[in-house]
């Protein structure tokens, strides 16, 4: 299938990933359309970062397809439309990088040749910074910031290649509370754009009310692919959701379905 304008960014088929001889995805179907602000969540080991790694093509499927904007993910050419925060433990360490070197290389699949950054590159990065509230730190090595605010640096260097879909694995995990209020307004505005964002995430928390809709991963299946209920809400419609055990805080769980 060749990409168009009014496909799905995002879309999953039977989707299966095997590491080390062990399937860690499993038969997972799936479309995220524009402007859905999805979170995978799920207890640890789930699956949720080995999926999200084999939707950027950061490994290989074992079976089935993903398609990038109608475009089989073996084809796929247009990266720059795709941003990717990895987990924060693989992100900067040992990077002897200023802040704004990294951001920049955000703007590396925008780049049509090699060469210096353009008045726009530099703009960007400009832009993610302040979005990110850490422009003044821009000329400092990035191993000196704190964790929070190295994780910053990764969701501008994303923001900076201008994406449409935005991929996030666990962007929040170890974040202080005032980098998460910065991140939930970032995507507020994101979301206000049309962009399309996928979050692996383990709380909720500032995003609670900007979700559209969860996915549970349990032994690296679906387990549950609906609305997030309200906090408070526990009764009602479709959505009728049981109260038992919550998902490490993130939502309460349909009976039987929730990990
Ligand atoms: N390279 C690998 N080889 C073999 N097994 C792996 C490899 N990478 C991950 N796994 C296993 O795959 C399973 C799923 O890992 P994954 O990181 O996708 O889970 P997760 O849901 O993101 O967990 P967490 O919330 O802890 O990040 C785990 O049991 C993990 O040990």
């Amino acid at each position: 299938m060749s990409g168009e304008e009014d496909s799905d960014p995002l879309a999953l088929h039977d989707v299966g990933v095997v590491l080390g001889g062990r399937p860690i995805v499993r038969q997972v179907d799936l479309s995220v359309a524009a402007g859905e602000f999805v979170t995978l969540l799920g207890s640890n080991g789930s699956g949720k970062s080995t999926l999200v790694r084999a939707c950027v093509r950061l490994l290989p499927l074992a079976t089935g397809t993903v398609e990038l904007f109608g475009t089989s993910i073996e084809r796929f050419r247009d990266w720059r439309r795709v941003g990717y925060v990895p987990q924060r433990s693989t992100a900067t360490s040992g990077v002897p990088s200023t802040v704004g070197e990294v951001v920049m290389t955000g703007r590396l699949a925008r780049r049509r040749y090699a060469g210096w950054a353009t008045a726009r590159d530099r703009r960007a990065v400009r832009e993610a910074l302040e979005l990110v509230d850490l422009a003044a730190r821009e000329g400092d090595p990035v191993a000196q910031l704190s964790g929070g605010q190295q994780q910053r640096v990764m969701i501008a260097r994303a923001l900076a290649g201008e994406p449409e879909l935005l991929v996030m694995d666990e962007p929040t995990a170890g974040v202080d509370q005032h980098s998460q209020e910065i991140l939930a307004g970032v995507l507020r505005r994101m979301l206000s754009e049309q962009t399309t964002v996928v979050m692996v995430a383990h709380e909720l928390g500032p995003f609670r009310t900007m979700v559209d809709r969860a996915i549970v991963l349990r032994d690296g299946r679906i387990a549950y692919d609906g609305a997030v209920p309200d906090e408070r809400d526990h009764s009602g419609d479709q959505h009728h959701l049981h109260s038992s055990e919550p998902v490490d805080g993130a939502a309460v769980p349909p009976e039987g379905v929730w990990p």
